[in-house]
């Protein structure tokens, strides 16, 4: 049942909801087993010795009470032996429990930071299974920052479930002795710490709440903290003086969560203390009682020392396990977002027994009413299209800004799938096709390319990452982008770290970087390469010498070209024209020129300013 005054969007954090995340638990621990069989094992057996310990040593301690009581009242010369083999045995367990504790803080230590790494592997490893449009949607990015946040948090929830259950173990020790004394008291000392159980459970559903509700305002934080001191942003916040802007903005932001957070701490901690106090009160009660049995006779000093002791450890214990017990569901609450994460499945999949990919292409590409819309869009960034890119042709795409040719390249490179239509490979539906395969078989390089802050070869190599340490393969796709001729002047040549954010690291200007990129197009054999603006930063020369290069090393494969200067257009065996992500023109240069359409009009506005 939903509660009647949640708002939307904030997390159902009932009582129920709370057990219900409990049911995480167990595959938490299996996460932690596989992260680690024997440290898991070895805390859990160090853990179980550690919990016998207070029972024990309260036992000796009243032994030696008694005994010392007894020696006060019995006339003539004691034998002090018996006490001295006491005092040695509470000396030797005090020791024990002290390594021991130490033991266990180490493995909690070593082994959260096993799981926190392998918690984030597997988060890397399952975003990269995801589609792209998934991580262009906003609340897909809150789910996996508060997977991410799990990371730090869940080394804190396997100490607190593994001390819970220390904890326990040493509460039934201890009411164990109790209960041959009173059952009433213990019953006492529950009641008495109840109402702090109580108040902790509503507090963690508020501070959960709010951190809910901050997610997406906690990532803009980041990002403006990232913008105001980071590499890549330096210039611009220079030039636009967007510092204050900045503060400003963080500031505002910060704020608010610092006051948010105040308020409600102050809150909690105020209870806290009135709940520690009707604990206290229902303890204190106990002990009295225990006093006057004492003095009645009824019971040894020593007893009301075991049992003082026991009702007082018994106490700190049951009020621990208690508001443990509430962290500990917060702690699998934030696990269900991490398990939640590690659901999401991907749509762009292959099925089951999926085609190999045609060695070599035979027919082509053929779209065949294509249309796809974003996500997060109304409008259609592709309609109708119908066309083949033919085996081994080079077709150029050509519209002014937002007309539809990124997203066409991204369609088919199967970033996305098509909303409507289709798209054939040699007759048959690309999603029929192994996807593995067709990444290698399609290369794209994007306007928007990652200039990676590792080594040249690094930087190449990502084109085909399992020739990372096939040098001569990389020199190869270097020369063949006029990459090569970078490495005159980079003092480590291939190894030379690129960008300024680590160690010696070095600046390329925008068409270095792009030439850099362009070798990665080379680095693999694909039968499809698709360059996305991949010259708008060379110079005249530095250009046309690359599509010279191009057209001669891709000879006999398919290519797929986008680019706004017509002089590498024209290169092109076919030209398409988009408008508003739908086909109008298509044809060869001159062909196009001689229709004397939007494409004439494109070019002949281009030529114009040249002359
Ligand atoms: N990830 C996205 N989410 C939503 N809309 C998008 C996304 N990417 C592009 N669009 C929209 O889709 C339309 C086509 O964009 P696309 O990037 O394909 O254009 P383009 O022809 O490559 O433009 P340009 O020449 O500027 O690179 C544009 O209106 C754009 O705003």
């Amino acid at each position: 049942m939903k509660r009647p005054n949640r708002k939307p969007g904030e997390p159902d954090v009932s009582f129920k909801e709370r057990m219900a995340a409990l049911r995480n638990l167990p595959s938490f621990f299996r996460l932690v087993w596989q992260t680690s069989p024997w440290m898991a094992l070895g805390n859990a057996i160090l853990r179980t010795a550690q919990s016998a310990t207070p029972l024990a040593l309260l036992y000796v301690g009243k032994l030696i009470i008694d005994e010392v009581v007894k020696m006060t009242h019995t006339p003539g010369e004691p034998s002090y032996q018996y006490l001295w083999e006491l005092v040695a045995v509470e000396f030797a367990l005090v020791i024990i429990t002290g390594v021991l504790g130490r033991l266990i803080g180490l493995l909690d230590g070593l082994l959260g930071e096993k799981v926190g790494n392998h918690t984030s592997v597997r988060i890397m490893q399952h975003a990269a299974t995801l589609d792209l449009d998934q991580f262009e949607d906003s609340t897909f990015y809150d789910k996996l920052e508060r997977a991410r946040q799990q990371t730090a948090g869940r080394t804190v929830l396997l100490s607190q479930v593994l001390s819970q259950v220390q904890d326990i173990i040493t509460m039934i020790f201890l009411a164990a002795g109790l209960m041959t004394f009173s059952p009433w008291l213990i019953l006492l000392l529950f009641v008495a710490v109840l109402p702090a159980f109580f108040s902790e459970t509503y507090f963690n559903d508020k501070f959960y709440a709010l951190a809910w509700g901050q997610t997406s305002d906690r990532r803009e934080l980041d990002y403006i903290r990232y913008l105001g001191a980071s590499d890549e942003s330096v210039k611009e916040v220079k030039i636009f003086n967007l510092s204050n802007y900045l503060v400003d903005r963080f500031k505002t932001l910060s704020d608010k969560f610092y006051n948010d957070k105040k308020q409600l701490t102050l809150r909690y901690q105020s209870w806290a203390v009135v709940f520690a106090i009707v604990g206290s009160a229902g303890y204190y009660g106990a002990y009295v009682f225990i006093i006057l049995q004492t003095v009645k006779g009824q019971l040894s000093i020593g007893d009301l020392a075991f049992l003082g002791g026991s009702f007082r450890q018994l106490r700190g214990l049951l009020e621990g396990v208690l508001i443990r017990f509430t962290s500990i569901t917060q702690g699998a609450i934030y696990l269900r977002d991490l398990f939640e994460f590690f659901e999401i499945a991907p749509r762009i999949t292959q099925r089951a027994n999926a085609r190999p990919f045609p060695k070599p292409i035979r027919e082509g590409f053929t779209f065949e009413n294509v249309g796809f819309k974003y996500l997060n869009s109304e409008r259609w960034a592709n309609r109708h299209l119908n066309f083949t890119l033919h085996a081994g042709e080079k077709l150029a795409l050509v519209g002014e800004n937002g007309a539809g040719k990124t997203t066409l390249v991204k369609l088919l490179a199967r970033l996305y799938d098509p909303v409507e239509g289709r798209i054939l490979l040699d007759g048959h539906d690309l999603k029929e096709y192994d996807l593995q395969e067709l990444r290698t078989q399609v290369g794209v390089i994007f306007q928007d390319f990652q200039r990676y802050q590792m080594t040249v070869s690094q930087n190449i190599a990502v084109g085909n990452i399992r020739e990372l340490h096939n040098q001569s393969l990389i020199e190869n796709a270097a020369q063949k982008s006029m990459a090569d001729e970078l490495m005159e002047r980079l003092p480590d040549k291939y190894d030379q770290m690129l960008g300024r954010r680590f160690n010696k690291g070095v600046e390329l200007s925008g068409g270095e970087w792009q030439k850099i990129a362009l070798a990665r197009a080379y680095m693999k054999n694909a039968q499809l390469l698709i360059l996305d603006e991949p010259t708008a930063a060379l110079d005249a020369r530095a250009e046309y010498e690359v599509f010279l290069r191009f057209a001669d090393l891709t000879r006999g494969k398919s290519a797929v070209l986008i680019s706004h200067r017509f002089s590498t257009v024209r290169m092109a065996d076919r030209i398409l024209v988009l408008e508003k992500g739908e086909l109008t023109e298509i044809g060869n240069h001159e062909e196009l020129l001689a229709k004397n359409g939007r494409y004439a009009e494109l070019f002949h506005l281009q030529a114009k300013g040249y002359r």
